[in-house]
């Protein structure tokens, strides 16, 4: 029999929209066979094997060839700088990466910028020819201008409501935001069949409007 084409699934906001993407277009989905708490559910009906990941961890899967495709963030893609194909931009889980600051926010010399992303704030930053101190926070990031750990802040910002509601400013938008279905390099080539098919199946119902 032949090998079960692995995919990481990454857990949390993008999992729902990621489902109904792939019920969309007639592939089965994680939650179709089991609703408990497995972390590897095997479909070999459909070739297929998922592996529920934290989003953060879906490049290092695919990258070391634990899975052989995966979905993730296009926000997580840059940060982790992993060795993978970008295969497909899905549309989903939009929402864009933004510089965020106090209403009253002053410019200062080498400001310190707070986010959850240290990579993507350093280069961009390095790019624009400003330098600034970048903290590496895990969540909550908006509370950072907020308590004074930070001068501004790079995040997300989908409907703008946390932003709004801690007073805050959206200063720049850096990078629109979707979800990617990347590739194993190795398994890119060794199941290039089953792969192919997936992403001509996924193609005709993605929407790029939303
Ligand atoms: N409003 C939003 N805020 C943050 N990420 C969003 C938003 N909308 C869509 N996304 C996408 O969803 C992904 C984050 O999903 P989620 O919040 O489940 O992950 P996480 O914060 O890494 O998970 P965890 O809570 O386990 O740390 C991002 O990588 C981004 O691509
Ligand atoms: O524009 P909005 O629709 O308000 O969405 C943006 C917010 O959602 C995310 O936080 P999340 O809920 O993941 O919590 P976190 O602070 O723990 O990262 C993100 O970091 C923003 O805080």
């Amino acid at each position: 029999m032949a090998e079960l084409l692995k995919v990481a699934m990454p857990k949390g906001r993008i999992y729902k929209k990621a489902s109904k993407l792939f019920r969309e277009a007639g592939l089965p989905t994680p939650d179709d066979f089991d609703d408990s708490r497995k972390l590897i559910i095997p479909v070999p009906e459909a070739g297929m094997e998922f592996i529920m990941a934290k989003p953060v961890d879906v490049p290092t899967y695919v990258e070391y060839g634990a899975a052989d495709i995966g979905i993730v963030g296009k926000d997580v893609l840059m940060e982790e700088n992993r060795d993978v194909y970008e295969l497909l931009d899905l549309g989903i889980a939009r929402c864009r990466m933004s510089i965020i600051g106090a209403k009253d926010w002053q410019p200062v010399m080498n400001p310190k910028v707070a986010t959850k992303y240290p990579n993507v704030a350093s280069q961009y930053f390095r790019e624009m020819g400003q330098q600034v101190q970048v903290i590496k926070l895990n969540g909550s990031i908006e509370l950072a201008p907020l308590i004074g750990l930070a001068d501004r802040i790079v995040d997300m910002v989908e409907t703008g409501q946390t932003i709004r509601e801690n007073g805050l400013l959206e200063l720049e938008e850096m990078f629109p935001i979707t979800s990617r279905l990347i590739a194993n390099r190795v398994s890119y080539r060794l199941k290039n069949d089953a792969i192919q098919r997936l992403c001509d199946q996924l193609q005709p119902v993605i929407s790029q409007g939303g």
